[in-house]
């Protein structure tokens, strides 16, 4: 997948594919680190010097004992260059390391951050394994060639800067055919790079298609051993693999292109300098010890040169990295939680005093609603009801009708494209996020559990939870003796996606999870769909003992769950059919009492 995807689906955003904002992203990942960076460079280039000043002592060295002077000096001179050397060196080195560290420390975590305050509809659209290729495989990338690209930059830059200054001050003449010639790198390098940087991007597209691939695979095990479709999964694998390795080899072909080309306009270089600099001799234009020390100083740039090119190419692999990440944050996030303090929120969830939390009332006001997919039919027709604060109220209606999307509605995850929805009679738009959702239990249709410990499952956004509060939970939702059952309790580890439960307890400790949050509003999509009798039964009576303090909203398949709620709204067709109680609803709509005679036997 690419993250264009979610653009195109939610039309907020669009990602360019150019090299050029990667170059931008790039920068600003380095920007905080640049005082770190500059001394790494600062400190690993003194050290270079250093050692290029200890053949200059060697010599000293030599030349002191060949005249039979003491050398005690010149020696400890040598011993303090090459020593002092390597440490500076070394020591740039695990500066320049350190801060590509932080670099791509903050990098994740800035994307960590955002990934989880994206949109629903936007991650409901994009491929959960590329986002996390993004946050490894892209950030892994820039940290192994962000500080090679520096360097090599800086480094490579200065060096050449000061030979062909010297060179410049030998012959200027040989320094303009030499520049002529090297200009061809330059030429070579502006076509060849961006082409690098391209290929590296497709190869973390791919790596991305690869994380997604298996990300589906190891979502849905059971169902792909169960079809057999472990070869077609395979496979699908192999395809992005083999996609990675193609575009891999194109990027280190053009990177050898590159390479070798340099390598050989630098031997050309050499041959014309050979050959004018001897005309040059010839003519006496200069001396022949010129020429030498030209030469010498020709042989000193070519690795130099290497260096900047080697180091372009690298720099074009971080900008893809760079450029991935930017576009993963560059997607639509809900508004900050900065609006509410982490103190009111708890406050507005009642957690810790043990408060009872006050009832909500709902109302939709004319919703109307079509998912942002290109193609979708609109889910809700001008939807209106009203909801007090306390109470049971159920929802129902064939599949499809839209029950589901009442409550993706009340959590804000979509937003109506008309109409209002109001809490406490206030249009839920204008309530901070945090706030909203605090006040909120909601127990989804396919019932969550987190990979774990059961007490993690439980106090999942309610940390601070005592011991007395998930122990009454335990019990509402008959879970104790589940608990009773498990090798350390509460600190059993559940397995991915809660493995080690049944489909039931999973969805008993959902409503744990949801109760624990102590919430003014309790929404539960078919809460009870895998509980047994025993278990339905008594989960009917947690929840119509939780109806007397806070509001309920459940949607249910199975009318046995919710005959007894203190009101029924009939959907179907996203719209609503009728409000009422169960026994007025079987005296006056028509497709309550079909479903009920269905699924009641009456
Ligand atoms: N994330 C989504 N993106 C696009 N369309 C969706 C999405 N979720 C649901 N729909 C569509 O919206 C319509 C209403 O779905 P919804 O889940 O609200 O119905 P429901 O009444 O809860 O159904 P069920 O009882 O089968 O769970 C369906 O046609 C469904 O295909």
């Amino acid at each position: 997948m690419t993250v264009a995807a979610p653009a195109e689906a939610t039309g907020t955003q669009s990602v360019d594919t150019s090299a050029r904002p990667g170059h931008r992203a790039l920068l600003r990942h380095l920007r905080p680190q640049s005082g770190r960076l500059a001394a790494g460079l600062a400190v690993g280039l003194t050290g270079s010097v250093l050692g290029l000043a200890q053949p200059l002592a060697a010599k000293r060295v030599v030349d002191d004992m060949g005249r039979g002077h003491p050398a005690a000096g010149p020696v400890a001179l040598l011993s303090l260059l090459v020593v002092a050397g390597a440490v500076l060196a070394g020591l740039g080195y695990y500066v320049l390391q350190c801060s590509a560290e932080s670099t791509v420390r903050d990098a994740r975590c800035r994307l960590a951050h955002r990934l989880l305050r994206l949109r629903v509809p936007v991650v409901e659209s994009t491929e959960p394994g590329d986002l996390i290729a993004r946050l490894t495989s892209d950030t892994t990338l820039l940290r192994r060639t962000a500080p090679l690209a520096v360097t090599a930059a800086v480094n490579g830059t200065l060096v050449t800067a000061a030979t062909v200054t010297m060179m410049g001050l030998l012959d200027p003449v040989l320094l303009c055919a030499t520049l002529a010639v090297v200009a061809f790198v330059g030429v070579l390098v502006a076509v060849v790079s961006p082409r690098i940087g391209r290929a590296t991007r497709t190869t973390q597209e791919a790596v991305g298609r690869l994380g997604s691939t298996l990300e589906r695979a190891l979502g849905a095990f059971r169902t792909v051993k169960a079809s057999g479709a472990e070869r077609q999964e395979t496979e699908a694998l192999r395809r992005a693999a083999e996609e990675a390795r193609r575009t891999g080899v194109r990027a280190a072909a053009w990177e050898s292109v590159s390479a070798t080309a340099t390598a050989v306009v630098l031997q050309v270089c050499f041959l014309v300098v050979l050959g004018l600099g001897g005309a040059r001799v010839a003519s006496g234009a200069i001396g022949v010890s010129t020429l030498v020390a030209f030469l010498l100083y020709l042989f000193a740039l070519a690795p130099r040169v290497g260096q900047v090119v080697e180091g372009v190419g690298q720099f074009q692999v971080a900008s893809a990295a760079a450029g991935r990440i930017a576009d993963a944050e560059r997607l639509e996030v809900e508004e900050g939680e900065s609006e509410v303090g982490a103190e009111e929120v708890e406050g507005e969830r009642g957690a810790r005093d043990g408060e009872p939390r006050p009832p909500v009332a709902v109302s939709f006001r004319q919703v109307c609603f079509t998912y942002p997919r290109p193609g979708a039919h609109p889910t809700h027709h001008r939807v209106s009801f009203d909801v007090p604060a306390r109470g049971l109220t159920a929802f129902v209606g064939p599949s499809g009708a839209g029950k589901t999307t009442l409550l993706s509605l009340i959590e804000r995850f979509y937003e109506p494209c008309s109409g209002r929805v109001l809490l406490d009679g206030k249009d839920i738009r204008h309530w901070p996020l945090a706030r909203l959702r605090a006040r909120i239990g909601y127990v989804e249709q396919d019932a969550p559990v987190l990979s774990g410990t059961l007490r993690d499952n439980l106090t999942f956004g309610t940390a601070g939870s005592s011991d007395a509060d998930i122990a009454k939970v335990l019990r509402l939702t008959r879970l104790d003796e589940v608990t009773a059952r498990l090798p350390d309790g509460l600190d059993t580890t559940v397995g991915h996606r809660g493995s080690r439960l049944s489909g039931g307890e999973r969805q008993r400790v959902a409503i744990a999870r949801a109760l624990l949050r102590r919430p003014g509003l309790l929404l539960l999509d078919e809460a009870t769909s895998q509980l047994d009798a025993a278990n339905e039964a008594a989960l009917r009576t947690t929840v119509a003992a939780a109806a007397r303090e806070v509001t309920v909203l459940v949607i249910a398949h199975r009318l046995s769950t919710v005959t007894t709620a203190d009101r029924i709204v009939v959907m179907e067709a996203g719209r609503v059919r009728a409000i009422g109680s169960h026994g007025e609803l079987m005296a006056r709509d028509e497709l309550y009492a079909s479903l009920a005679r269905t699924q009641l036997l009456t």
